[in-house]
C-alpha cells in the first residue's frame, strides 16, 4: 500500500488528555507523538487501561486532548473531521433498532445531504462488499453478533472514509467470524485503499493485520514503540500466522506490552 505523498494523513502532536482535575484527575495520555501516512494500516495496542480508546476518541474529534494536537489532512482537528469514519465494538448500541439494515447503512449520507440515487447506490455496493446483499429489509435484531458488525463496517464503507477508526471491532464475536470479518477488513482495505486505525487487545489480531503496530505504555501512555510488520500481503489466515517472522513479531509485541 505505498502512496506517492510524503504527508501524514494523521498526525498526533505531544497529546496528553487528563479526566477530571485536583485529586479525582486521572492522567491517561501523556505527550503521545505518531504520524499516520495515507493507506497506511495501524493497529494500536498497550496494556489493559492504557488510554487506547481514549486516543480513538481523540483522534475522532469526539474529545479534545488536554493538551497538544491531531491533524488530520495537515487540519487541527476541533470536531469530527470530514471524511472519517468509526466502528465500535458494540455494534447492538452502534445500529439503531428501529431502523432496517439498509437505512442504518444510510443514516450518515442522509445526515449528510447525500441525493436519495447516490444514498441508494452507495448502501447497495456497501452491503454486497461485506456479503450482505439481499438482507436490506431487515432489522439488526434479525441478524447474528458477526452479521450485525458487518452492518456496521457497511455504514462506514458507504460513507467513503478516507480514514477508518476501528475500536475493538471484533472483540465480541466468535473466534470463526472474527477470522472472516478480520479479512473482509483487509479486503477492503486492499480495495479501497483507505487508512485504518485498528485498536485491539489481540496481540495476533493486532500483527495479522497491520503495516505497523503501535504499543502504547501503562498510563500515563505514551508511545512505547512502533513495530513495523514486515509480513507480505496478501494475509492469510493459515499460512501468515504459520511463519517464523509472525510469530517473531507477535512475541516482540506481547514481550512490549507486557514491559519486558
Ligand atoms: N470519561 C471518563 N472519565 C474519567 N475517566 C475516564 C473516562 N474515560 C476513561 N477514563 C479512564 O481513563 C483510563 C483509560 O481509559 P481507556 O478506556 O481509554 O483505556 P483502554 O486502553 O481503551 O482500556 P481497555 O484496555 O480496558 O479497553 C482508564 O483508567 C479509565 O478509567
Amino acid at each position: 500500500m505505498t502512496s506517492l505523498t510524503t504527508e501524514p494523513l494523521v498526525r498526533v502532536d505531544a497529546v496528553s488528555h487528563t479526566y477530571g482535575t485536583g485529586d479525582a484527575a486521572h492522567h491517561a495520555l501523556d505527550g503521545l507523538d505518531f504520524s499516520v501516512m495515507p493507506g497506511e494500516f495501524v493497529s494500536i495496542v498497550g496494556p489493559s487501561g492504557a488510554g487506547k480508546t481514549t486516543l480513538l476518541r481523540t483522534l475522532a474529534g469526539l474529545q479534545q486532548p488536554t493538551d497538544g494536537a491531531v491533524w488530520v489532512s495537515g487540519s487541527r482537528i476541533t470536531g469530527v473531521p470530514d471524511g472519517m469514519a468509526m466502528v465500535f465494538q458494540d455494534y447492538s448500541r452502534s445500529l439503531l433498532p428501529w431502523l432496517s439494515v439498509a437505512a442504518n447503512v444510510a443514516f450518515p449520507l442522509k445526515r449528510a445531504g447525500a441525493q436519495k440515487a447516490d444514498t441508494q447506490r452507495a448502501v447497495s455496493e456497501a452491503l454486497t462488499e461485506v456479503g450482505l446483499a439481499g438482507f436490506e429489509r431487515r432489522y439488526p435484531w434479525q441478524l447474528s453478533g458477526g452479521m450485525q458488525q458487518r452492518v456496521a463496517i457497511a455504514r462506514a464503507l458507504a460513507y467513503r472514509p478516507k480514514l477508518l477508526l476501528m475500536d475493538e471491532p471484533f472483540a465480541s464475536v466468535d473466534a470463526q467470524t472474527r477470522e472472516d470479518l478480520e479479512d473482509l477488513v483487509l479486503r477492503i482495505r486492499e480495495h479501497h485503499g483507505m487508512t485504518i486505525l485498528f485498536v485491539t487487545h489481540d496481540i495476533d489480531e493486532s500483527v495479522y493485520l497491520a503495516d505497523r503496530v503501535i504499543v502504547l505504555s501503562r498510563p500515563p501512555a505514551h508511545v512505547r514503540s512502533d513495530v513495523e510488520i514486515d509480513l507480505p500481503f496478501p494475509r492469510d489466515q493459515i499460512a501468515t500466522r504459520e511463519l517464523p517472522r509472525f510469530v517473531q513479531l507477535r512475541s516482540q509485541v506481547a514481550r512490549l506490552i507486557h514491559g519486558k
